[in-house]
């Protein structure tokens, strides 16, 4: 669907010459949500941007359904522009346009019937869950509501292709959670491919069956989502993925450490990030085991992606004759995240 070769992006200006995008190579399949993270600057905005040629590359290859986007006249482009929605961080509504307005703009301007467009606006706006909203102006509307206009907007000249600018940044954890929602409905009911950029894993979790991870301009990782997460290789990745595995512990916690009956022997807490497989393994009872130590688990929570097990565990560990040290070996050799939080 998207297939995307050698591409690179050079800003050139007076102060120097910027290389956003590297040598940039993806596969985008027709019906994926294909997520791409990174972290501020990687060039994640400069990739999308490039998509629909809202940035024109410095060179390389950008095809869609077959169609090199970096040969289209102005005229093919404008025309093709409309096979690919684009929704933003900050939604770029019209200020003086009701909802109604926004979602009818583009329909004006592609020259439709006034019926045509009253009738398209109505199921857009049934579809995103505004209808009682259309009379509306954006800043009568919460944060998710103006998303949810930006949407509709976006899907107007039904698109073949969904390009989400950080769409979810500015909204709260409920509403990012009710917009990738309606994003996954409109991806299965219309079977629109997505292309979505952040640089929250949760975000990442939460929808794509799809990833990529871009690092200085580079597309470092990228493949389906459990494939990538369950056998990171880059740090960056091993860092996102730490992000949600190795999750803020509770507050109380760290006054549970502190009261803890210490005894004679050596010990540490430490707090261990899994994901996949690895938890159908007896782990624990194995270093109970292997190593003559003492576990005695704090904390601990699990959840999952599309089905798969990751969380966070806190145990304080205690033993003899390095018996700990060794411990901890074996558990990053099982290539668990493993965190000392304190030594006791
Ligand atoms: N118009 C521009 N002119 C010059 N440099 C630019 C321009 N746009 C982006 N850059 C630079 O290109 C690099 C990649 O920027 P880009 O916005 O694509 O990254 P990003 O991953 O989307 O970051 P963020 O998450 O902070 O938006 C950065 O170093 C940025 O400063």
């Amino acid at each position: 669907m998207i297939r995307i070769r050698n591409l690179t992006k050079v800003y050139r200006s007076a102060s120097g010459n910027v290389r956003a995008l590297d040598n940039v190579n993806l596969d985008i399949e027709r019906g994926d949500i294909f997520g791409v993270i990174g972290l501020s600057g990687a060039g994640k905005s400069t990739l999308l941007r490039c998509i629909n040629m809202l940035e024109k590359p410095t060179s390389g290859s950008i095809e869609i359904d077959g169609v090199e986007m970096t040969r289209l006249s102005p005229n093919e482009l404008k025309e093709m522009r409309k096979k690919i929605g684009m929704i933003f961080q900050h939604f770029n509504l019209l200020s003086s346009r009701t909802v109604r307005g926004n979602v009818a703009f583009p329909l004006e301007i592609a020259g439709l019937d006034r019926e045509t467009i009253n009738k398209k606006v109505e199921n857009l706006l049934k579809l995103v869950g505004l209808s009682d909203k259309a009379e509306s102006y954006p800043s009568q509307l919460s944060g998710g509501q103006k998303q949810r206009v930006g949407i509709a907007r976006a899907l107007a000249n039904d698109p073949k292709v969904l390009l989400c600018d950080e769409a979810t940044s500015a909204l709260d954890p409920e509403t990012t959670l009710s917009i990738l929602n309606l994003l996954k409905d409109i991806n299965r009911q219309l079977g629109i491919t997505i292309v979505l950029i952040t640089h929250e894993m949760n975000v990442i979790k939460q929808i794509c069956n799809k990833v990529a991870v871009i690092e200085k301009s580079r597309v470092v990782e990228q493949g389906p989502l459990l494939e990538v997460f369950s056998n990171p290789k880059t740090e960056t990745a091993r860092n996102f993925l730490k992000s949600i595995t190795l999750s803020q512990l509770p507050e109380d916690l760290k006054d549970r450490i502190r009261n803890l009956n210490h005894g004679h022997l050596e010990g540490k807490i430490v707090k261990v990030g899994f994901f996949g497989e690895i938890t159908a393994q007896p782990v624990i009872s194995d270093i109970v085991r292997k190593f003559d130590v003492d576990a005695n688990i704090l904390y601990g929570n699990i959840d999952h992606i599309q089905g798969t097990p990751y969380g966070t565990l806190v145990m304080e560990l205690r033993g003899k004759n390095g018996g700990v040290g060794e411990a901890l070996k074996y558990l990053k050799e099982l290539r668990l995240d493993v965190e000392v939080v304190e030594n006791v």
